[in-house]
């Protein structure tokens, strides 16, 4: 039974409760503790750093939350700002706009408020994983098929960062680390179209309709329920003329391609350090 004892006993708990809350702090980078695999450690690095380094607490509201494993850590970076007393008044005003499912899903399991690009479609910044990354910060990215909604918040900002392991990075042309192909999304009813025009219009050395594997059978559905389809080009001498060439196939939605898009990149390794590349002017 529900007395008065037993409620002063509940209030005294969760002043505790909100105590031992304000009492948290953000973790120093250079305190975490190691984790279990070296290619997380990476990843965490480049996270903690790009989130430390870019988001203005007090000026920035609306975050974009971009899709993979690397950015796991970022919203659980900006999850540790909102618990740390210092930021949360302002942290608790960010509205984070997903690019798919999987992103809703961390902004969620951050505490952190979702928001619908449809309402906020100016985003303050964007932070996003990438599978390839060249040196002048063209990106090949839908390795987790998000693309499409990941180029649509990516081009919302103008401060569109980078966060990927040291192994992404390629040190020539696009196509030549990520060599499974550029993943284009594609209409349903439109695939074997946009295969055949891939081949033999824009000369793809493969094209493939990207499967569940064991825990779909068939072809992956996307967010957006289109289809995937991998077109391997080799080394992309011209990524920019190559993804206007596949935009204009009827029956394509978008391009893994994000050209001229991101404005830094940060690349961690597994000892913690963190290497970044700039574009030159925004
Ligand atoms: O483009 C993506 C999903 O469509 C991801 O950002 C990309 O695949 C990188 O993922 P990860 O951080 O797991 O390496």
């Amino acid at each position: 039974m529900f007395t008065p004892s037993t409620s002063k006993g509940l209030v005294r708990k969760i002043g505790a409760i909100k105590r031992f809350m304000a009492s948290i702090k953000l973790p120093k980078i250079s305190e975490l503790p190691v984790l279990g695999h070296p290619l997380e450690n990476a990843k965490r690095a480049a996270a903690y750093r790009a989130v430390d380094e870019n988001l203005d607490v007090y000026k920035h509201r609306v975050i974009g939350i971009g899709s993979g494993s690397t950015v796991v850590y970022v919203a659980q970076r900006i999850g540790q700002y909102l618990k740390d007393d210092e930021y949360r008044d302002y942290v608790s005003k960010f509205t984070c706009v997903a690019t798919g499912y999987q992103s809703k899903q961390l902004i969620i399991e951050n505490g952190l408020s979702y928001g619908i690009i449809e309402q906020y479609p100016y985003v303050d910044i964007a932070f996003d994983g990438a599978d390839e990354i060249d040196p002048n910060l063209n990106l090949i990215k839908g390795g987790g098929a998000c693309l499409f909604q990941e180029k649509l918040v990516s081009t919302s900002t103008k401060l569109f960062i980078v966060v990927a392991d040291t192994s992404k990075k390629s040190y020539t042309k696009l196509g030549s680390r990520w060599t499974q192909g550029v993943p284009v999304e594609v209409v349903p009813v439109a695939f074997a179209r946009v295969q055949h025009d891939l081949l033999k219009l824009l000369n793809a050395r493969t094209v493939t309709l990207r499967q569940g594997g064991k825990s779909k059978m068939g072809p992956v559905v996307t967010d957006n329920m289109n289809f995937i389809l991998d077109a391997c080009f080799g080394d992309i001498d011209d990524p920019g003329t190559l993804h206007q060439k596949i935009k204009s196939l009827v029956g394509v939605v978008e391009t893994g391609l994000f050209v001229d898009n991101a404005y830094k990149c940060y690349l961690g390794d597994s000892d913690g350090e963190v290497h970044t590349i700039v574009k030159e002017s925004v």
